[in-house]
């Protein structure tokens, strides 16, 4: 049964620094949901008032009801994956996973070997000799084979090489599949990502600015693609959020729709529409400047 997680007006400050102001969203579960904001946005601090580490300053978050802050039985629940350096780890990493196997009841020892092989971890290194992207695989190794109900990678995959990404990402999806589960995935990176997200969340400045479909943000822009004159021409006085050219093709991506009219003047300009993508969207929707 999908773990339902709401939260509630959460506001966090450290010091007398306002991070997180007023953030409230239901996920309903059962999905991969990304949640995306740029250096400093907030992510990890609300990652860690959800995973129960950081008490919030006022508002609470609570799974199927149940307040997470000091409470085992939903603590239980959750793992909170994060790329932290492991310098003062001994042990080599099948040890390091039996050990913190004890905590998570659904540990899956067969598919942790299984990933150890794919991401050809070393085991006979101490894991504090591992190379930060070794380190990062350990984790994201922990994070799958845990299979908790609320799976969250905190920019988990961020030492990794491009190869061991790949394999992260069809590892996470392929898992989802065949054990599905409430899977958050925060980046700042998101070209590689996207198509992984059903829905997304977006924070800007310590606030949720976006919560979302991953495929009605996408439809929430179009991009243009022909001769640079005709496209020039199409675009006048629309909202570009990004122009490209090569050679004698223009690619403009523009936010909002377009009307029935406006695409009959498309095809007539011999133009081709497709979708934006959510990096672009992401991009506008958070600039400094935006309007
Ligand atoms: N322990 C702390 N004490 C004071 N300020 C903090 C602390 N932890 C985080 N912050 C501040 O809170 C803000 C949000 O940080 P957070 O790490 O949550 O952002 P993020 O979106 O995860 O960023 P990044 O993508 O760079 O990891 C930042 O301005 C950061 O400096």
């Amino acid at each position: 049964m999908p773990h339902k997680i709401k939260a509630d007006k959460v506001s966090l400050q450290f010091q007398n620094k306002q991070v997180l102001t007023n953030i409230s969203f239901e996920l309903e579960g059962e999905k991969i949901y990304g949640l995306l904001g740029r250096n400093g946005a907030g992510k990890t601090s609300l990652l860690s008032v959800l995973a129960a580490f950081v008490k919030p300053t006022s508002g609470s978050i609570a799974v199927d009801g149940e307040h997470v802050f000091e409470n085992a039985n939903v603590m239980e629940q959750i793992v909170f994956i994060r790329d932290v350096k492991m310098d003062d780890e001994n042990g080599k990493a099948k040890k390091y996973m039996k050990d913190l196997s004890i905590f998570r009841p659904n540990f899956d020892m067969d598919y942790a070997e299984r990933l150890i092989q794919r991401f050809k971890l070393p085991t006979d290194t101490e894991v504090s000799k591992l190379s930060r992207g070794m380190q990062s695989a350990l984790h994201a190794i922990i994070g799958l084979a845990s299979r908790c109900p609320i799976t969250i990678f905190d920019e988990a995959y961020l030492g990794m090489d491009a190869p061991a990404r790949e394999i992260f990402y069809e590892e996470v999806l392929n898992d989802f599949m065949e054990h599905p589960r409430t899977i958050i995935l925060s980046t700042h990176l998101i070209s590689e990502m996207e198509s992984m997200f059903e829905e997304v969340l977006i924070i800007d400045q310590g606030q949720m600015i976006m919560h979302e479909d991953a495929e009605t943000l996408r439809d929430s822009g179009v991009s243009v693609t022909g001769a640079v004159e005709q496209v020039d021409l199409f675009v006048n006085g629309k909202h570009i959020l990004k122009e490209q050219v090569l050679g004698g093709t223009k690619l403009a991506m523009i936010y909002g729709q377009l009307s029935e009219q406006e695409i009959e003047e498309a095809k007539a300009l011999k133009l081709t529409l497709g979708p934006i993508t959510l990096q672009e969207l992401f991009i506008h929707l958070t600039k400094e400047d935006k309007q």
